[in-house]
């Protein structure tokens, strides 16, 4: 038998079918439309993504030679944020999708900050307004969309993530997980339930959001495809790769390099919450067992800036060659990248942040510039772990790795350098959709337990720390100077 994983991400959407081992046996991958209607607007279609996820499981499977007689359970992680409304009677929705990224709810989010600022709300659901999250995207669609308020309170309106979205599609329930729903500034990180006040604050009407379910836990059975195979995890991607790479106990940490990068800490079954910039948040829970916390830092831009450097500068012509380029130089050449496009995340919090390329001079060359981009992910990076030692006061005794951006042995090895801190990427590089897979079969009884899951970890590449603690702290220092001129940019 067999665990079918769903990924679903900001780009792409994969299917990946896993064994017993937690080996990869299939994989089917498509990419969706990414509509920018707008400066700073970013919008899917969760038509298309549906359908997305229904050709690339088919096409999974069928590589695999497998019917659904051999799927134990189905498993399901998603981008997370990314806020779907749809009729609750025809199933269909009535906005796209309005994607994580998108930064249209930044005049509402400085009018529910007020004079309480960005933190009003960060006791109760443990992350900072900002544009990034569900709840103001919510806000923004009832308020925009002719007529949506009042059928929303008239519960004709479903409000749910990517997750809620396919679960419904899949199995006719309205629901979504505790990972996703810690995600929406509308959860109380205390009851795991709505949060009347906050509910109130933002004024969402209950009626329209989903039961909460756990991570690992059989939410029913597939309807529309894969007939009665259980549909069985759902989490959001970055609690999924926390999972994935066996971060089961409290101090354990992992960072996934994708188009943009995020580190989660296991804080163990408390939360904990944040003075500098993290954002506290569900790891996973596991049926009826309390839930496991993590500290949170959110980067917005970080493989995308090899992206930009690639599709809007033409500097390269795949992402991978970024590393050749910034292999014909020895180092960044004075030049720092801060690609602060939607203003920064964590530890910052700065909407009114733009994109800064500083220490220019004539001696800069593009091998420079492509030096200067991979470094700029490794110090953002940095910035999040000396924020979470600061709050979490255990070392960093190694970070666990994964994403796309982990190929590139010059990041890596730099990272290792500027943290001071071994960096260590696992044998199976697809650690959300293993992450998913490993939370459905647990709940299937398909692995007995998460020490079963732990033995499964293997070590792939090692990157140790070998630079003199005096360069590091040079380079430190002229990355902070850029990240203040980043500051202060946008209205
Ligand atoms: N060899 C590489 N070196 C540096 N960056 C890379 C490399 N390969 C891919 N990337 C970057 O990694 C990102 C893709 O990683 P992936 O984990 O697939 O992202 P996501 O899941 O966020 O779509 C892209 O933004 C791309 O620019
Ligand atoms: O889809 P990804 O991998 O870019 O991840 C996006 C995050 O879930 C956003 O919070």
């Amino acid at each position: 038998m067999y665990i079918l994983a769903i990924d679903q991400g900001t780009t792409s959407t994969r299917a990946i079918v896993f064994d017993a081992d937690g080996a990869i046996v299939a994989l089917d991958q498509r990419e969706h439309r990414q509509s920018f209607p707008r400066p700073g607007w970013v919008e899917h279609d969760p038509v298309e993504i549906w359908h997305n996820v229904q050709a690339v499981s088919t096409r999974a499977l069928d590589q695999a030679g497998l019917s659904r007689a051999d799927v134990a359970a189905i498993g399901i992680t998603n981008q997370r944020e990314t806020t779907i409304l749809w009729d609750a009677a025809t199933g269909e929705p009535v906005h796209p999708a309005i994607v994580w990224q998108d930064t249209r709810t930044d005049a509402l989010i400085r009018t529910l900050a007020g004079d309480a600022g960005p933190d009003r709300f960060r006791d109760r659901c443990g992350l900072p307004l900002a544009t990034y999250f569900a709840a103001p995207k919510v806000v923004w669609l009832l308020d925009n969309v002719p007529g949506l308020r009042a059928r929303a309170e008239a519960g004709e309106i479903r409000f749910g993530t990517v997750d809620t979205w396919l679960i419904e599609k899949l199995t006719g329930r309205h629901v979504t997980d505790v990972t996703n729903a810690s995600r929406t500034m509308l959860m109380n990180l205390t009851t795991l339930d709505w949060d009347d006040e906050l509910l109130a604050a933002f004024g969402i009407p209950r009626v329209m959001l989903p039961e909460i379910g756990s991570s690992s836990y059989v939410y029913g059975e597939a309807k529309t495809m894969l007939h009665g195979v259980p549909v069985a995890s759902a989490l959001g991607d970055q609690q999924a790769a926390l999972f994935g790479q066996a971060c089961f106990s409290p101090g354990e940490a992992k960072c996934t390099y994708g188009t943009g990068s995020f580190l989660l800490l296991n804080t163990g079954t408390r939360p904990v919450s944040s003075e500098r910039g993290l954002v506290t948040t569900v790891g996973y829970r596991i049926g009826d067992a309390d839930p496991v916390y993590a500290l949170e830092g959110s980067i917005a831009i970080t493989g995308s800036l090899v992206q930009w450097l690639r599709d809007n500068l033409g500097l390269i012509a795949s992402a991978p060659e970024i590393n050749e380029l910034a292999a014909t130089v020895e180092d960044n050449g004075g030049c720092y990248i801060v690609p602060a496009f939607a203003g920064l995340f964590a530890p910052h919090w700065r909407p009114d942040a733009r994109g800064v390329i500083t220490g220019l001079t004539g001696y800069v060359t593009k091998g420079h510039l492509a030096r200067a981009a991979l470094e700029a992910t490794a110090w953002q990076v940095k910035d999040v772990v000396d924020a979470m030692m600061a709050e979490a006061a255990v070392p960093l005794e190694t970070l666990k790795v994964d994403g796309g951006m982990t190929a590139s042995d010059l990041l890596m090895a730099f990272q290792a350098d500027v943290l001071d801190v071994p960096v260590v990427r696992p044998t199976v590089a697809e650690t959300t959709a293993l992450g998913a897979a490993y939370a459905a079969g647990l709940a299937v009884g398909f692995w007995p337990d998460t020490d079963t899951l732990r033995a499964k970890w293997h070590v792939d590449r090692r990157w140790e720390p070998s630079m003199p603690a005096d360069q590091r702290d040079r380079g430190h220092a002229l990355w902070l100077r850029a990240v203040e001129r980043s500051f202060g940019w946008a209205d």
